[in-house]
């Protein structure tokens, strides 16, 4: 980039003014409401908050499997939303990588054919190099023919974490992406991401309920009722947990929260 560049340039994903209302009229709820933020090149983001606080909703627009009502979404400084269907589809699977709670492997592929996958649906030929690269990062070079009903969960999951780094996207978004697994095997998937951003410089943005999955952020963003409310930069699983009390995440305040506040609109 040059000097000319935009100073929004190093974000990676920036939302612009970003709402998102579902429903008609007295049942209009605004899951994200103005929301403005940029996501750095090279850095780990976490996104937490209450449940119905926004967080599904910033992650779909943010990763253009949905459209804002209104504001913009820019990848890479494109702005995603003159783009047709079919090009958003060739924009996901080219340049934004997903890691989902529920693995979403193709049961019948073996972990070489699961990860390559991306490759193939985008026309490119798979080259040997990369993919040993990638298995040995996430230490399974050495299960490459089994198939993911013969791995753990953790196993599983390194292998979509394989699967999404193997296209060099410019952003993997994850979608609670150690809440099925076990305290080894989470903090074994959380520490790869950390390392892929660390090491590879990789962009990596993450929606958990966990504190503890949270802490190995740079940044952790609180979402409240459609719009982000604070921050905290590399927080420990204490101060992340003792923030989201603050935000009524847990408990009776929870409800309270969201009544006194209303979350429709
Ligand atoms: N398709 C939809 N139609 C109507 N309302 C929706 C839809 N999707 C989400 N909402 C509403 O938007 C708000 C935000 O939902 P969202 O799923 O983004 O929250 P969340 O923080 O991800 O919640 P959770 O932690 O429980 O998964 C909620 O009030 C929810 O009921």
């Amino acid at each position: 980039m040059t000097g000319t560049a935009s100073p929004y340039a190093r974000d990676v994903v920036r939302l612009e003014s970003v709402r998102k209302v579902y429903g008609r009229s007295k049942n209009q709820v605004a899951a994200l409401d103005g929301v403005t933020i940029g996501l750095p090149r090279g850095t780990f983001t976490a996104v937490m908050g209450p449940s119905g606080s926004g967080k599904s909703t910033f992650l779909h627009c943010a990763a253009g499997l949905d459209r804002p009502t209104s504001g913009k979404v820019l990848l890479d400084g494109e702005d995603l939303s003159p783009l047709k269907e079919r090009e958003l589809t060739k924009l996901r699977r080219e340049r934004i990588g997903f890691i989902f709670q529920a693995f979403n492997l193709l049961p019948a592929l073996n972990v070489v054919d699961n990860v390559t996958m991306p490759l193939r649906l985008a026309g490119r030929r798979p080259k040997k190099a990369a993919v040993d690269e990638v298995l040995e990062r996430v230490g399974l070079s050495a299960r490459r023919n089994n198939r993911p009903g013969e791995l753990s969960g953790g196993q599983q999951q390194r292998v979509a974490i394989a699967r999404a780094l193997i296209t060099q996207p410019a952003v993997i978004f994850g979608d609670e992406p150690t809440g099925a697994l076990d305290t080894y095997a989470a903090r074994e998937v959380l520490t790869l991401l950390r390392e892929a951003v660390r090491e590879a410089g990789q962009t990596m943005v993450m929606v958990t309920h966990d504190p503890v999955a949270a802490a190995h952020a740079d940044r952790v963003l609180f979402l409240a009722d459609g719009q982000f409310v604070s921050h905290l930069d590399w927080p420990t699983a204490d101060q992340v947990a003792e923030r989201m009390t603050h935000l009524g995440a847990w408990g009776q305040d929870s409800a309270a929260v969201r009544a006194g506040h209303g979350v429709p609109r």
